[in-house]
């Protein structure tokens, strides 16, 4: 299933690549403002770190909500104190798309996240050119080499990439390759089985400084208390915020855990 999902992705980036090819990316991604700076707004000690996302569907759970007007999601998302704001921009299976990342991004004044099955420059040039200040990195989905060079690049743009690892293996080589946000996800994009307890298992693997993110696999507070007692500096939520009537008090209610 990983597989099938960066193909997608990768067709998709070259069909765009057809109607705005690289140079004109490129210049529109160094016009752009500075980014955010993602690992500030991830390592604050002060709260628990939110990252709300903004998510239609997925293969794993299928149609979730409709969401008609992402910015009034996200808006909703920042004024209840969401740290940053993931957008999927995968249009295949979650859809989403750039173009609600690019609106979002003109909403809120958060870090946004661009969510998405990266696996080559252009589609960080793209992420940098609708005003992403992180970009996902799934480890699985790319050999050692590749990560370096994508999470290499996603600095060069000033964004930061969220690395995200399953397992202890895959968490190793984010570190390897750098990374300063580091995700566990609790979904095995693979088998899509959810292992929650993982996050707890690769916590003390952490280094200093590295922001510890737990993805996925909250559906209450107890969940969020459960990922911050074991040491998580930020927690990544979908599901639960799109599925659960009014998403500002599910949201309130996941930052008072
Ligand atoms: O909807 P959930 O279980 O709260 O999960 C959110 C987020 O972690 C999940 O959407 C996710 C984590 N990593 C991904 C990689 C690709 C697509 C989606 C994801």
């Amino acid at each position: 299933m990983l597989a099938e999902l960066y193909e997608g992705a990768l067709e998709d980036a070259a069909r765009r690549r057809e109607a705005r090819p690289t140079a004109e990316v490129e210049r529109a991604a160094l016009d752009r403002a500075r980014a955010l700076d993602g690992y500030a707004a991830l390592a604050r000690t002060d709260r628990i770190n939110v990252i709300a996302e903004v998510k239609r569907a997925s293969p794993s759970r299928g149609h979730l909500a409709d969401i008609a007007d992402p910015t009034a999601l996200a808006r909703t998302y920042a004024s209840a104190g969401a740290a940053a704001i993931s957008v999927l921009t995968e249009e295949r299976r979650f859809k989403g798309s750039l173009d609600d990342l690019a609106a979002v991004r003109a909403t809120v004044d958060v870090p946004v996240l661009r969510k998405e099955f990266i696996a080559e420059e252009y589609q960080l040039l793209e992420a940098r050119a609708a005003g992403a200040d992180l970009a996902l990195l799934i480890v699985a989905g790319l050999d050692q080499a590749l990560l370096e060079r994508l999470a290499r690049f996603t600095e060069q743009l000033g964004m930061t990439p969220l690395v995200e690892a399953h397992t202890r293996d895959e968490l190793l080589r984010g570190l390897d390759a750098g990374a300063r946000v580091l995700g566990v996800n609790a979904r095995d994009l693979t088998t899509f089985e959810l292992r929650p307890e993982i996050f707890a298992e690769l916590a003390p693997l952490y280094p200093e400084g590295v922001v510890r993110v737990a993805e996925s696999a909250v559906l209450e507070p107890a969940h969020v208390r459960r990922y911050v007692d074991a040491g998580a500096d930020a927690v990544l939520i979908g599901e639960a915020l799109v599925t659960n009537g009014d998403p500002a008090t599910t949201l309130e209610s996941f930052l008072n855990a």
